[in-house]
């Protein structure tokens, strides 16, 4: 069975493993178990009519005295492109605006109060082609172009934060592209956005040759529902990245990604759930899925024979809690929603309990950062 047809590792357990053993396999791999969440029928009905996986769970916290729980259902969102990549490029953003527009309104139906989507979700994962058109007529305002027009409508209608990871054209800048998320908020407006930090440079993951690392720091979004940022794709494999959200407050970090089975899918599992578990907060790690073909043929620089696609892109969307909690995935091969409803009291019950923050010893670390960054540092190796 190749990578692309195989669809999810919970399925393989659940179909293989006797009940007694399942829990515990469940218990070590994903930690405490999370009750699923009642969605309603014409969900359910809604998702199976235009064929998407959708998943329900909660992550609950202890009561307290002094708090009340303080609940939030949010939704991520992972789909396939919908038109071939040759198509004509607003017929392709159409096609996704469309496509995701349904299953927002799913979404809507199961309560949700943010939804977040992949990376570069109007667009096919072109970065590998290093051609730039029609590539780079993908990118858009993060203001008031045309996909975030449609997000505030989606915002309004349903009263849904709504996080939107684009191409971004700046034209206050000369037209520079940013790998930029759109963050707008349930009343329809624009919260602000966060530029990726990080930019790969690894497989075929062209991206220097579109756009630069981000300059938007660590924004955290006060929203309704909670603090939140937007660490994407490629910064998850920053730890300091997650860190600096955290500081700055997060209370719910977004990883919207685009990645691929061959190159990082054992990654996958550990790096947003790590955050989470590091920073006293909780991850959402988002991946698209499906081949996507490209018409001229690109070499990976590696010697082997030039090809037309990226390779499977894996889905298996996730969100993992404080406490080493996490949900099981989407499917690696289709379209689906993830909605999780989580106490976000659990950050701070963990907090307590574990003291990450409290011991991090960071004024030590950025003595020691300051140091290393010279270009006369002498590592402390004793001889
Ligand atoms: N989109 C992106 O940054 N991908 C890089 C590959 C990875 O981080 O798995």
């Amino acid at each position: 069975m190749s990578g692309k047809d195989f669809e999810s590792l919970e399925k393989v357990l659940v179909t293989c493993l006797p009940e007694a053993e399942l829990t515990e396999v469940r218990r070590l791999l994903f930690g405490k178990q999370l009750k699923n969440l009642n969605l309603p029928q014409s969900a359910i009905d809604a998702a199976e009519e235009q064929d998407f996986d959708l998943k329900g769970y909660v992550f609950e916290a202890s009561p307290e005295q002094l708090r009340p729980p303080r609940t939030v259902r949010v939704g991520l969102i992972q789909n396939k492109i919908v038109l071939p990549t040759d198509a004509p490029v607003l017929e392709q953003i159409t096609a996704l605006h469309k496509r995701v527009g349904e299953m927002v309104e799913v979404a809507a139906m199961c309560g949700v109060n943010i939804v977040c989507f992949q990376e570069a979700w109007t667009m096919p994962f072109a970065f590998c082609t290093r051609e730039r058109e029609p590539w780079t007529e993908f990118a858009e305002s993060a203001e008031d172009g045309l996909t975030t027009r449609f997000c505030i409508q989606l915002a309004k209608k349903y009263n849904m934060v709504v996080v939107s990871p684009i191409l971004e054209r700046d034209e206050i800048h000369g037209g520079t592209l940013w790998n930029t998320a759109v963050v707008v908020s349930n009343n329809g407006n624009v919260l602000g956005k966060s530029r990726k930090n990080h930019i790969p440079r690894v497989g075929d993951f062209n991206e220097s040759t579109y756009y630069m690392e981000g300059n938007t720091g660590h924004p955290v979004f006060q929203t309704q529902f909670g603090k939140i940022a937007v660490n994407i794709c490629y910064g998850r494999h920053h730890p300091l990245n997650w860190l600096m959200y955290s500081i700055h407050g997060a209370e719910l970090i977004f990883n919207p990604s685009a990645t691929v089975g061959l190159l990082s899918e054992p990654m996958w599992p550990i790096e947003a759930r790590n955050a989470a578990i590091a920073n006293h907060c909780f991850t959402c790690a988002i991946n698209r899925v499906g081949t996507e073909y490209f018409e001229n043929e690109f070499t990976s620089g590696d010697g082997k024979k030039a090809h037309h696609d990226f390779g499977h892109f894996y889905g298996s969307s996730y969100v993992a809690a404080p406490d080493g909690s996490r949900s099981p995935g989407l499917s690696r091969t289709r379209d689906g929603l993830l909605v999780t409803e989580m106490d976000l009291n659990l950050n701070r019950q963990v907090a307590d309990k574990w003291n990450f923050k409290m011991t991090g010893r960071y004024e030590m670390y950025a003595e020691e950062l300051k140091k290393a960054i010279q270009h006369d540092f002498k590592p402390n190796i004793k001889e």
